[in-house]
């Protein structure tokens, strides 16, 4: 039976054209999911019911708080950055529509219900969800369990239609990649990448063969990091939206630091050129070393990627220097 173009019988059409339609800006997050479960027919291939998928995005994009950066836009970005990562060349063969399922879903849960704290600011301040999860990936734990929290009820329950074990695997892939999008992860998750694609290098074959859980696992985990560290690889335009949205989140969190009497955390200091300095020296140490590393594996379609992580920063350090220099003389 052909899925109806809105993904449910309705009687009030227009109504649901309206909410579903993604230049309203109403629901993007629901808007850019549910095309994407379309197009790589997730929801004919998992027998997903469409009023379930409907009611279950409908519920991420109401629990998204109102921050300025880590909401519903964010994930909503993060998502089609998946969905556009996973069909790069040398890998787009090679995930399943289980793994896909599974990536898809989790880069759209991946910080929901984000509080517009850091882990640090949480842990600190000796918060709820900082004793609640032991100081360990604070914030990621409580994304993946309200996302699994909201599966819950049988109206929103998209997974109705898998089996046990697939959606204990599900799950498992679910939270392997959103406790990956843990700042604190990345050290070691690059590492343990760039030894995979050594490894694979030596073998010499000319396309990715990955046989365990651990080694496709460890790919999907990097890519969910590079989605969600992809805001300077986008055209200047767009990334400097998401700094000043995120700039004023930290900038919020450093008020709140100030009236506890904390440190107020370096990023999130009031000063022009705090924001640049800060992009240049996480482009330098973090952003770029994950986006080479990615490019090795997908070669060569990471190439303007690089080269417009490349011009931004240029663009950062030239603006620093016109601010520094007219502040010297
Ligand atoms: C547009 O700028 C950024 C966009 C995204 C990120 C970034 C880094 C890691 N993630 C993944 C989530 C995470 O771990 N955190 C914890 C902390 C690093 O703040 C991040 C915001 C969220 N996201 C960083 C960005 O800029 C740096 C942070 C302030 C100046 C330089
Ligand atoms: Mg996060
Ligand atoms: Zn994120």
């Amino acid at each position: 039976t052909p899925i109806p173009e809105l993904g449910v019988e309705t009687p009030q059409p227009e109504e649901l054209r309206v909410e579903l339609n993604p230049i309203s800006g109403e629901r993007p997050l629901t808007a850019i999911t549910y095309r994407i479960f379309q197009e790589r027919d997730l929801i004919r291939t998992f027998s997903i019911e469409p009023h379930k998928l409907l009611s279950y995005l409908f519920a991420l994009e109401d629990s998204y708080q109102q921050v300025p950066y880590h909401n519903k836009l964010h994930r909503a970005d993060v998502c089609q950055s998946m969905h556009v990562l996973l069909n790069s060349s040398g890998i787009k063969d090679v995930f399943n529509e289980f793994e896909i399922l599974a990536a898809i879903f989790a880069a759209v849960v991946h910080d929901v219900h984000h509080p517009g704290l850091t882990n640090p600011f949480l842990i600190k301040t000796k918060s709820d969800l900082a004793i609640l999860y032991n100081n360990e990936s604070v914030l990621e734990n409580h994304h993946i369990a309200v996302a699994f929290k909201l599966l819950q009820a049988d109206e929103r329950n998209i997974f109705s239609n898998l089996s046990a074990e697939q959606m204990e695997t599900l799950r498992r892939r679910v939270v392997d990649m959103v406790l990956a999008t843990d700042m604190a992860k990345h050290k070691t998750l690059l590492a343990d990448f760039q030894n995979l694609l050594e490894a694979k290098k030596m073998s010499g074959n000319d396309y990715l063969t990955l046989e365990s859980y651990d080694d496709r696992i460890l790919v999907l985990k990097n890519m969910i990091h590079c989605a969600d560290l992809s805001n300077m690889t986008k055209p200047l335009d767009t990334y400097s939206k998401w700094i000043d949205r995120l700039m004023v989140e930290f900038w919020k969190q450093g008020d709140a630091e100030r009236d506890l009497g904390l440190d107020i955390s370096p990023m999130c200091v009031r000063s022009p050129t705090t924001k640049d300095k800060h992009q240049i020296g996480f482009i330098n140490s973090f952003v770029h070393p994950l986006w080479e590393t990615w490019g090795s594996l997908v070669y060569p379609d990471a190439n303007t990627i690089l080269e417009t992580l490349a011009q931004n920063r240029e663009w950062h350090e030239a603006s620093l220097a016109a601010l520094t220099s007219s502040t010297t003389d």
